[in-house]
């Protein structure tokens, strides 16, 4: 991840500041929902977003698959936000989408990463994420700098809630922590400046001794869950599109209904339980797995080997913590490695 993403947009002030959203953000701040729409990465991306987008704005927050809302012809209305979340700003479906929701008369805000493809220049508005080309076919650093510009659109429609000031400023606070490449000028200049993309990616060895164990399996389970579902669905889709591999991402908490009868002591599964609010409910889930004798491989906050070991001997990787709702930018780069 970039610095330039953050380049003149958050500032030591602690707050955010999106040019291309600035005239439009009480028309959003009055929107009746915001409508995230997207395919594969960007869709998962606004996904791991909506948690934090729901709680800053107060406003009613849906995601569609852009597929998915052409072939029901989805409702979108006029009071309607549409977010076009997009790395190439070119996907077919993404752009239909577009065009029908322009037809419905919705404010449509783009993200994209690519400056004047056909989403930047259709849209009403919208913020580039800066994240440099994606040069393989799986989007990897569009994810993480898409989930941080997602980030910073809910801290810029928030406005300035002193209910919520807390909570913003430890955000902003972490946004600079993340970067690998600390150049920007706006950056605190306080030494304890921590990387902490470059903490997870000192992972590397580590995850590839992972996957040489992994490349003889058939299937890869992930379970997540809240802020982590994304990482899941994301981690899942990384090991289909570079590995060629069938691989799940599943919502723990659906673990029962389902996804339980597959569990055995073959079967690979990735349990991602770092420190967040779904703390206690992920080593219950890791209790269960146990209890079946799952084959698992822990992801946990640094420090917390021994709580996630409950009841069996498991796989652990320990990654940097970060504010809950910007840990899948940190989650997510272990299962692309892998
Ligand atoms: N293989 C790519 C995916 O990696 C990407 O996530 C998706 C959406 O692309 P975009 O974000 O450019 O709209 O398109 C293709 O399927």
């Amino acid at each position: 991840m970039r610095g330039r993403l953050l380049h003149g947009r958050s500032t030591k002030a602690k707050t955010v500041i999106l040019g291309g959203l600035k005239d439009h953000l009480k028309t959003i701040r009055r929107s009746r929902r915001i409508v995230f729409i997207g395919c594969g990465t960007s869709y998962n991306a606004a996904l791991a977003a909506r948690p934090l987008l729901e709680e800053l704005s107060g406003i009613p927050i849906s995601m569609e698959i852009a597929s998915d809302l052409l072939d029901r012809q989805g409702l979108i209305y006029r009071e309607d936000t549409a977010v076009f979340v997009s790395q190439s700003g070119e996907t077919a479906d993404t752009l239909h989408a577009l065009e029908y929701a322009l037809e419905n008369g919705a404010l449509c805000v783009g993200i994209t990463n690519t400056v004047g493809s056909a989403i930047a220049r259709n849209t009403h508005c919208g913020v580039h994420i800066n994240a440099g080309a994606e040069i393989g076919v799986a989007s990897t650093k569009a994810y993480t700098s898409q989930i941080v510009v997602m980030a910073m659109f809910a801290l810029a429609i928030s406005g300035d809630s002193i209910l919520s000031q807390a909570r913003r400023e430890a955000i902003i606070d972490c946004l600079f922590e993340l970067p690998c490449k600390p150049h920007l000028p706006t950056f605190p200049a306080h030494s304890s400046f921590c990387c902490k993309v470059r903490g997870v990616l000192e992972l590397d060895q580590e995850m590839k001794d992972l996957a040489n164990l992994l490349i003889a399996e058939q299937s890869l389970l992930v379970f997540g869950r809240g802020y982590n579902y994304a990482t899941a669905l994301e981690g899942a889709l990384k090991v289909k599109e570079v590995a060629l591999m069938h691989s799940e991402g599943i919502l723990a908490g659906e673990m029962k209904h389902g996804p339980l009868a597959l569990v055995d002591e073959n079967l690979p599964i990735v349990v991602i339980a770092t420190r967040d609010a779904c703390f206690r409910k992920q080593q219950s889930v890791i209790q269960q797995l146990h209890a079946r004798n799952g084959r698992l491989i822990v992801m946990c906050s640094k420090g917390d080997a021994a709580s996630v070991r409950t009841g069996g001997s498991c796989k652990v990787i320990e990654v940097p913590q970060a504010e809950d709702c910007l840990q899948p930018v940190i989650n997510i780069v272990p299962l692309q490695v892998i």
